[in-house]
């Protein structure tokens, strides 16, 4: 072992700073041992000095001259020289950098034992800056054990200490580990000021350390002009989470709830960028509340195969492409009572006037599409059952009369007229023909076998697009069935929809093909939906509002001018022709026209058909039995065509059909089973009143 020599080290302590090399240092010689030694000030041996120097003439005289003269002398020129002036100099600047080396030595000390506590290791040497501060280190470079292995939990733990000795000071410490250089670097930098908005604290905190989006970093994306946050930046490391639809719905949620309402009044909204791992939560203008049919100043020919219905963000305008071309040739239109969907069919079929294209409707609630009738290019509005399976079976026969004409004559099927073909309330149509089908009447009974409407209307649902037949579908809930069966074409083709309701999720998938779309549509403002954007995926959207267009007395009168003027302004200047390809639809149409005349010159309605006891216009819905819930009260007709309501008690509903039992009261539930598909009426308020009278 080494003899210990005072004089060594005490230079090296004092320039350990400026020449110190890890390198050149000792392997035995770690920063413990330095710390373990005293700190040794140069201050007093330089005060020492300077009093000698001082006091140096004093000395001179006391000396043998004779012996000591040189030494005489060289007192006399030190006092000479530095004066009193100098002596306290010297001594104050060699406490100044004493106090500097002592600090240094500190923070060399402390960095050392704080890796030793916190990792285990010894450093092998501590570099700081000559003359530091008191307040934290400027910088410090570690020397570590080669091969020395940190572990996250230790780093952790390290950083935190070397923080915690600078807590409430200006600085922030940061700490690096160069585990190839063997080495961990501190340096400081001055904390800035979190200026971040409440908003923005509230965005990162909720995200920091949540697993729920990995390495989340909150940025500010856009400002207003008033200098209000309007965008934020998040971005993440992709993982599988963060591709999945109900993931980002789930997130979205949360976030937009975690921002907040914003103080422009505008709604937060979030676009995800899996690939590029971000998302962006910025602000969209609030649709309008209210958007009068605006009317088309010119129809260039492009215009002319295109209905415009509703508008949404970004002046976006929502249409049905009945084109030959188009890839969304029928169009589904699912509300709910008082949604909006009979004036988002007024829309529709009034922009289809405008461009010369006719509309047959059906309507067997009797109250929604009435106001049609006569307007141009209605070629009727069936509100009969019977009346409507037959012009179903008459629509088909067009379709092939159609399709046979454009083969013989060799034409392109865009050069047949389109017809749009309106069946409002599905359900409750489809529900009156299975009614029909158990009817007392064997006459009834057998003519709508024969019709089959359900069947004419699975295969127009595939085939019609070619004819030029559109078909606008309106119920009040969506269900696999509206489209003939299981077919996916038919699914596809009624590519254009648009919804006025809050889905279920098993809803949404189906209009949507996402659970998540169209959930939370402000159901309060009317004529707010989901509807089919020009890109084809759905964007939230305002129906623009067409009054009802009936000219009777009644209802006109009950009009504003501005309703007036909007439905004044859409008069086609010619109404559209109408075209039949074959003889049954056009006899139909003749029938149903004498019909209506002759209704209205003896001023009440005929009713051909009645339906058990029910008046179709009083059935509030109809949906297949197999989508009923537990406690739904419906209409049940018995074996003599007597009605009843009942409630039902629980579904079992299978590939082969769906049993229901029904809640008597009593003890016994009854049992009834429904064919696959079967519709069953849903008993409205109205039936409520009517049977417990
Ligand atoms: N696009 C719209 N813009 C503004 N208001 C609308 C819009 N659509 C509907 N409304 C308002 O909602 C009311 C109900 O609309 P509508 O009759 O079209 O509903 P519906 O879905 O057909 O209901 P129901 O099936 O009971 O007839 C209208 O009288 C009107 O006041």
């Amino acid at each position: 072992m080494a003899e210990p020599d005072p004089i060594r080290d005490f230079i090296a302590d004092l320039f350990v700073d400026v020449f110190a090399s890890d390198k050149k240092r000792p392997p035995g010689d770690g920063i413990d041992d330095l710390a373990a030694r005293r700190f040794l000030p140069v201050s007093p041996f330089v005060a020492a000095l300077a009093a000698l120097a001082y006091a140096a003439p004093d000395f001179a005289t006391k000396l043998p001259a004779e012996n000591f003269a040189q030494i005489a002398a060289v007192l006399d020129r030190l006092h000479s020289a530095a004066g009193l002036l100098i002596a306290i100099t010297l001594v104050a600047a060699a406490a100044a950098v004493d106090t500097g080396r002592f600090q240094s030595h500190r923070h060399r000390v402390t960095v050392a034992a704080q890796l030793r506590q916190t990792t285990g290791h010894r450093a092998l040497g501590v570099r700081v800056p000559m003359l530091s501060r008191r307040s934290a280190v400027k910088s410090a470079r570690i020397k570590l054990p080669v091969g020395a292995v940190i572990r996250p939990k230790q780093m952790d733990e390290f950083t935190a200490a070397v923080a915690n000795s600078v807590r409430g000071s200006t600085w922030t410490m940061n700490v690096s580990h160069e585990a190839h250089k063997n080495r961990l670097l501190i340096a400081r930098a001055l904390t800035v000021a979190d200026q971040r908005s409440v908003r923005h604290k509230a965005l990162a905190g909720s995200l920091e350390g949540a697993s729920i989006l990995k390495d989340a970093k909150v940025s500010v994306y856009s400002y207003g002009d008033d200098g209000v946050e309007t965008g934020y930046r998040i971005g993440f490391t992709p993982n599988l989470n963060s591709g999945s639809g109900a993931f980002q719905y789930r997130v979205n949620e949360a976030l937009i709830a975690i921002a907040g309402a914003h103080e422009s009044g505008q709604n937060w909204d979030v676009q995800w960028s899996p690939d590029a791992g971000e998302l962006l939560l910025t602000l969209k203008a609030p649709l309008p509340t209210r958007v009068s049919h605006p009317v088309p100043s010119e129809l260039t020919s492009i215009a002319r195969r295109y209905l415009p219905y509703a508008t949404g963000a970004a002046d976006a305008v929502a249409y049905w492409d009945v084109s030959t071309k188009s890839n969304k040739p029928h169009c589904l239109i699912v509300g709910p009572t008082g949604g909006g969907k009979t004036s988002a069919i007024r829309t529709i079929l009034t922009e289809a006037s405008l461009r010369g294209i006719p509309f047959i409707g059906v309507d067997p609630k009797m109250i929604e599409l009435d106001g049609l009738e006569g307007y141009p290019g209605c070629g009727a509005i069936v509100y009969d059952p019977i009346r409507a399976a037959i012009f179903i079976r008459a629509l088909h026969a067009e379709m092939m009369a159609r399709n046979q004409y454009v083969h013989v004559k060799k034409i392109e099927p865009s050069q047949l007229p389109l017809l749009i073909a309106v069946l409002d309330e599905f359900f409750i149509l489809s529900a009156a023909w299975t009614r029909l089908k158990k009817d007392p009447d064997e006459e009834t009974r057998t003519l709508i076998v024969t019709l089959d409407p359900l069947g004419a209307w699975a295969e127009l649902s595939v085939l019609a697009r070619s004819s030029g037949i559109r078909l606008l579908l309106g119920v009040q809930r969506p269900d696999a069935s509206l489209f003939g069966g299981a077919s996916g074409n038919a699914r596809d083709n009624f590519g254009t929809r648009l919804s006025l309701a809050n889905l279920s999720q098993d809803g949404a998938q189906m209009v949507w093909g996402d659970a998540h779309q169209g959930r939370s549509i402000d159901t309060s403002i009317p004529g707010r939906a989901m509807a089919t954007g020009p890109d084809g995926t759905p964007m939230e959207a305002q129906v623009w509002w067409t009054p009802n267009v009936d000219r009777h007395p009644n209802k006109w009168d009950q009009l504003s001018a501005a309703d007036i003027a909007i439905i004044d302004a859409l008069q086609p200047s010619a109404a559209p022709e109408f075209m039949c390809y074959s003889r049954e639809l056009r006899e139909f149409l003749e029938t149903e026209r004498a019909l209506a005349t002759k209704k209205r010159e003896h001023g009440s309605v005929a009713e051909p058909v009645l339906l058990g006891d029910v008046p179709v216009a009083d059935i509030a819905d109809a949906i297949p039995a197999h989508a009923l819930t537990p406690g739904t009260r419906i209409l049940l007709t018995d074996e003599h065509g007597n009605s009843d309501i009942v409630t039902v008690a629980s579904v079992d509903a299978t590939p082969t059909g769906t049993t229901i039992t029904i809640d008597t009261g009593g003890r016994t539930r009854a049992k009834v089973t429904f064919d696959p598909g079967e519709i069953v009426l849903l008993a409205g308020a109205d039936h409520d009143a009517e049977f417990a009278a």
